[in-house]
């Protein structure tokens, strides 16, 4: 059930060329995105390819060396890092968690803690938790305090695939109550929510972006993981035609070793017909998206 005004289309940030540089190196440049009220964009890419240093921008906890990044007035966020600093040897019970960082009514304690299926638990030690408990406990702690934007780094860590699902499915539960613009880093290149409205591939720049579609049906993957797992997650399949070296420079297909990498630096190939070309046409990155989603043919209650 949709319970915001879909029409209202506030940007809640806007990264414009941005890039952050340390020691010498370019970690991401030239990134453009925004994210809107009640959108969800999708950050992919390799390991080390600049997603949390691209999160962290956004919400600016990181400046930009470069480029401008244009938040809305008074923003909220909600962010859920990739890894937590909590001294594990400590006891620690999910009600503590969430006012380990700013103080919290109990009403919204228990508010937040009923959305995410969590209120059961609120006196449980985190140490005891399972993965996919856990990450409901953070995912808790982060809507408590009614964020406009929403920044999730990797929240599907440590969950099995139907643990995936169901936090995929209330995330986009926590969207369409909320209304919120969510941020999320996949860990996967290939698996993102269906629901996502921007797919951003990140590689130190922005390789490519695209909308993932429900485009075909697996009869092993519905026989698998049942319909409702259509409905949460699509494929975007993709290669790079690069490589980041440690140092900065970038070793292209052909073997070439140049300085930086970008649109026009003759080091891009392009992709066989077959490939849909889904990200946006001017950005000559030479990298091609193919989407092969396993799309429900039923409508969602988006
Ligand atoms: N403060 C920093 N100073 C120097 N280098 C940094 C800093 N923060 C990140 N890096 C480097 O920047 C690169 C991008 O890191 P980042 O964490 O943004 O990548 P990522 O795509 O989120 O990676 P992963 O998928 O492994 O989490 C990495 O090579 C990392 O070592």
């Amino acid at each position: 059930m949709l319970n915001f005004r879909p029409q209202e289309k506030t940007t809640l940030v806007r990264l414009s060329n941005a890039g952050v540089r340390r020691n010498g190196r370019w970690l991401v440049r030239g990134v453009d995105f925004s994210i809107s009220r009640g959108e969800i964009v999708t950050l992919i890419g390799p390991n080390g390819s600049g997603k949390s240093t691209t999160a962290k921008t956004a919400i600016g906890v990181v400046k930009p060396d470069e480029g401008s990044v244009e938040r809305m007035a008074g923003l909220k966020v909600g962010y859920v890092p990739q890894k937590l600093s909590v001294d594990w040897t400590l006891p620690l019970t999910v009600e503590r968690l969430m006012t380990l960082t700013g103080a919290l009514k109990a009403r919204e304690i228990e508010e937040a803690l009923a959305a995410t299926g969590m209120l059961h638990m609120a006196k449980a030690e985190v140490q005891h938790l399972s993965g996919g408990e856990f990450q409901r406990a953070l995912l808790a702690r982060a809507i408590a305090r009614k964020p406009d934007l929403l920044v999730l780094d990797e929240p599907v860590q440590g969950v099995d695939f139907s643990g995936e699902i169901a936090l995929y499915e209330l995330i986009k539960q926590i969207r369409n109550r909320t209304g919120c613009g969510i941020l999320l880093i996949s860990h996967d290149l290939h698996i993102v929510m269906a629901e996502t409205d921007t797919v951003v591939c990140l590689n130190g720049h922005v390789c490519c972006r695209g909308t993932p579609q429900a485009v075909s049906q697996s009869p092993e993957y519905l026989k698998l993981f049942g319909r409702r797992a259509a409905g949460a997650l699509a494929v975007y399949s993709h290669h790079h035609d690069h490589t980041h070296l440690p140092d900065g420079r970038v070793l292209h297909a052909d073997g070439s070793i140049a300085e930086s990498c970008f649109p026009g630096d003759g080091h891009h190939h392009h992709d066989g017909a077959e490939n849909v070309h889904d990200h946006d046409p001017d950005c000559g990155c030479g990298h091609h998206a193919r989407l092969h989603g396993f799309g429900p043919s039923e409508k969602r209650d988006a």
